[in-house]
């Protein structure tokens, strides 16, 4: 909450992501980097109200997101970090198991690859319309994953999206770019960097995202 007791979500994500990313970079060093549950999945709760903000037409997948960050939440009480998680789903076998933590996981980093993919969007186009820069991150992210029924769901929900300014209106952001800019850079390199090390841990863990 800033000073003026405003409610800015992008500047919550960003600071919390930062700080995550510190912490794997203070970790260069070491063989394998230890992502800790709890606070990764308390960022990625953050990223909540950017949904809820996309309107009803994106209820199911606000919905569908809040759950999966909802059972990283719950896990983190018991389980340390990602790769403890992730290793314990393999020796029970349950990783592709609807609802198991770990493809949870899968699904709550692209819904985070798919809102850096957004803002991306968005910041390269001049177009007040969100219709092409969802379009774009949602093609680019999830529709190879998704059967017909979501992507017409969400082909029909783009028409219902809020524009630009009142998105960041809905963000109390002002519309400074390079407000946005600064927390675009957050997403990209902390995230980015993120994303890699996960990757990593996958491909340790032998999966392939
Ligand atoms: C803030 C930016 C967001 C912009 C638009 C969001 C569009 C995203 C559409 C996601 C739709 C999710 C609907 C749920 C589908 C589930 O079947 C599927 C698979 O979930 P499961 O592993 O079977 O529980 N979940 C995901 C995230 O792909």
């Amino acid at each position: 909450m800033d000073p003026n007791n405003v409610e800015r979500p992008l500047r919550k994500i960003s600071e919390a992501f930062n700080n995550i990313a510190n912490s794997i970079n203070s970790q260069q060093e070491q063989e394998e980097v230890e992502l800790e549950l709890a606070p990764f999945s308390h960022a990625c709760s953050l990223v909540s109200p950017l949904f809820r903000c996309l309107g009803i037409a994106f209820k199911f997948a606000e919905m569908d997101y809040v759950a999966k960050v909802n059972d990283l939440c719950e896990t983190s009480k018991s389980i340390s970090t990602l790769q403890v998680m992730m290793e314990k789903d393999i020796a029970d076998d349950c990783v592709r198991k609807a609802g198991s933590h770990t493809r949870n996981l899968l699904r709550v980093k692209r819904g985070l690859d798919m809102v850096r993919v957004l803002f991306h969007q968005i910041l390269a186009s001049q177009d007040n319309s969100l219709k092409n820069p969802a379009s774009k991150a949602y093609g680019q992210v999830f529709s190879p994953y998704h059967g017909w029924a979501i992507r017409k769901a969400v082909a029909a929900g783009m028409y219902a999206l809020p524009t630009k300014a009142q998105l960041l209106q809905k963000l109390n952001e002002d519309g400074k770019f390079f407000a946005l800019n600064d927390i675009m850079l957050f997403f990209e390199v902390y995230l980015l960097d993120a994303k890699c090390k996960l990757a990593k841990l996958y491909k340790i863990l032998k999966f392939v995202i």
